[in-house]
């Protein structure tokens, strides 16, 4: 709201804090105010980046710092160790020192110790008479870069089955959410609560030495992964009223008792799906929003639970895991707007729509990967193999023929494929899990296995704070100004 300085006395005598001149209008509201300064403030960025923006600045140009020219410098820039997961070594640095230099990669995917994904599906130990990679076997490889045998997997599940309990106060706060919380942010509670218990907080205040901190904060990461499932099994349960949970079953894998918590145990395809889920959703190296902001927060020495609760909260942005939320719902509107069997311009047209209104498409891009995403690719072949007729896998099949040429010719993307979330929800939606808000707490169950394999090394290896110089855009200004 604004106020006009026409009757100065009687605005002076009701409003004393407005300084008031004679003729310009001066808004009282901080909002109003913010409001009258962003398009100045995005006129001198613009002016800013104009005059300045390709000059260098350390390895990188002032534009990189403002992301979006060239490509973004945060995801190019080599910044963080993170040992589980790489995606394409070397080839994101070539691209931001040698540019012009150097062919540009294909950026193939995730290796998950030097893996990709079919050979961890080929390697890793499976469960009695399955054929996806047991959950257990890649969080093994992600901590120590070995495949596991069958009897330390099965050791791994039975350990995580025996701490899988979470505090009755915990289950308390989850019962009291108003079932309109959104399950994200009811998981992000519950997990920073389980702090509570952690070993490595209670070691420090006790003076743990720094060379000790691994150990507690194993207890820690392994507490955490275990108590995931009795979390987003009641979460689900109360948010959508299904019931009463059971109990863990010691005997049985992390998959299975997580299955049988949502209440999908007696379906074994629906297990074998969750046990490539939990797979192949854990780690995307370390500079992805969840695992860098658990990294970032893990640097401070706040426990797993507190590290791992933060990067719950990134991942449940919609530019990352929310995402598989988001494109169900786009997929059930295109539905809903053009029946079960669109043709190709119809679904052209409602792509096209989305742009238009100043949206992305949902599942497509990527800030690194320059490729179909092969988590995508294996979803796929789930998919073909299990539910090739399902109707809605068809259509994530015809849009996938469609949204790459669009997304080029709209011109702004720089991947036009699809990542892992354009296909998720579609086979988690066939089995009867067609809750789409839900979806992310899966993702979060299966990133807690790469961020806390991260934080055991990083406090094993003393791991610095981490802390980024910043710039203002005055400050740019100034050390620029007259240079060349
Ligand atoms: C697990 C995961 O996190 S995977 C990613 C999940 N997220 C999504 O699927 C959401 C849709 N995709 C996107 O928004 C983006 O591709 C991201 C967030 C994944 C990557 O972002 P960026 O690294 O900035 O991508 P990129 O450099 O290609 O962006 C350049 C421009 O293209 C646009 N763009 C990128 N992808 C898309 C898309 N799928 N639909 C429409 N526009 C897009 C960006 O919004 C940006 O526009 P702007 O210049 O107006 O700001
Ligand atoms: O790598 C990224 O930025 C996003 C992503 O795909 C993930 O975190 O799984």
């Amino acid at each position: 709201m604004f106020l006009r300085a026409s009757r100065p006395s009687l605005l002076r005598t009701a409003f004393p804090a407005v300084r008031l001149s004679s003729t310009v209008a001066k808004p009282v509201s901080l909002k109003d105010r913010l409001a009258e300064l962003i398009p100045k403030e995005i006129e001198n960025v613009k002016a800013v980046r104009a005059e300045h923006g390709k000059k260098a600045f350390g390895p990188v140009l002032v534009d990189q710092l403002y992301g979006q020219v060239l490509t973004s410098v945060l995801s190019r820039l080599p910044a963080l160790i993170w040992d589980g997961s790489v995606l394409d070594p070397g080839s994101s640095f070539t691209r931001l020192f040698f540019l012009s230099a150097h062919p540009r990669s294909p950026e193939e995917g995730i290796r998950f110790r030097g893996k990709t994904i079919p050979e961890i599906q080929a390697e890793l130990p499976k469960a009695p008479g399955g054929s996806e990679p047991l959950p257990e076997g890649l969080f093994w490889l992600l901590v120590t870069g070995e495949i596991p045998t069958q009897e330390q997997v099965a050791e791994l599940s039975r350990d995580w089955a025996a701490r899988a309990a979470i505090p009755e106060f915990v289950e308390e706060i989850l019962d009291r959410c108003p079932p309109t919380l959104h399950p994200m942010s009811q998981f992000s509670l519950a997990v920073t609560a389980l702090n509570h218990n952690s070993a490595f907080a209670k070691a420090y205040q006790d003076g743990i030495s720094k060379k000790d901190y691994w150990g507690p904060t194993f207890e820690d990461a392994m507490d955490l992964i275990a108590k995931l499932p009795n979390i987003a099994g009641r979460i689900y349960r109360n948010v959508f009223a299904k019931g009463k949970l059971p109990s863990i079953d010691a005997s049985k894998d992390y998959s299975h008792n997580l299955a049988a918590l949502l209440g999908f145990g007696d379906d074994p395809a629906f297990v074998e799906l969750l046990r490539l889920y939990i797979t192949i959703h854990s780690d995307h190296e370390g500079g992805n929003v969840s695992a860098h902001t658990g990294k970032l927060v893990g640097s401070a020495l706040s426990d797993p639970f507190l590290a791992y609760g933060a990067a719950l909260n990134g991942l449940a942005g919609p530019l990352h895991g929310l995402a598989n939320q988001e494109v169900l719902i786009w997929l059930r509107k295109m539905q809903s707007k053009l029946g079960d069997d669109p043709s190709d311009e119809a679904v052209k047209e409602y792509i096209w729509s989305t742009l238009k209104a100043g949206q992305v498409v949902p599942g497509y891009g990527h800030a690194v990967l320059r490729k179909t995403d092969p988590r995508y690719t294996a979803q796929r072949e789930f998919a073909l193999k299990h539910l090739p007729d399902d109707k809605m896998f068809k259509l994530v099949g015809q849009i996938y023929n469609l949204v790459p040429d669009i997304l080029l010719e709209a011109g702004k993307a720089k991947n036009p494929w699809p990542n892992v979330d354009a296909h998720s929800g579609v086979l988690l939606t066939h089995y009867g899990l067609d809750q789409m808000s839900f979806y992310t707490v899966l993702f979060g169950v299966s990133r807690a296995f790469g961020v806390a394999a991260q934080l055991i090394w990083d406090r094993a290896l003393g791991a610095p704070l981490e802390r980024p110089k910043s710039y203002s855009t005055a400050a740019i200004q100034k050390m620029f100004a007259g240079k060349p």
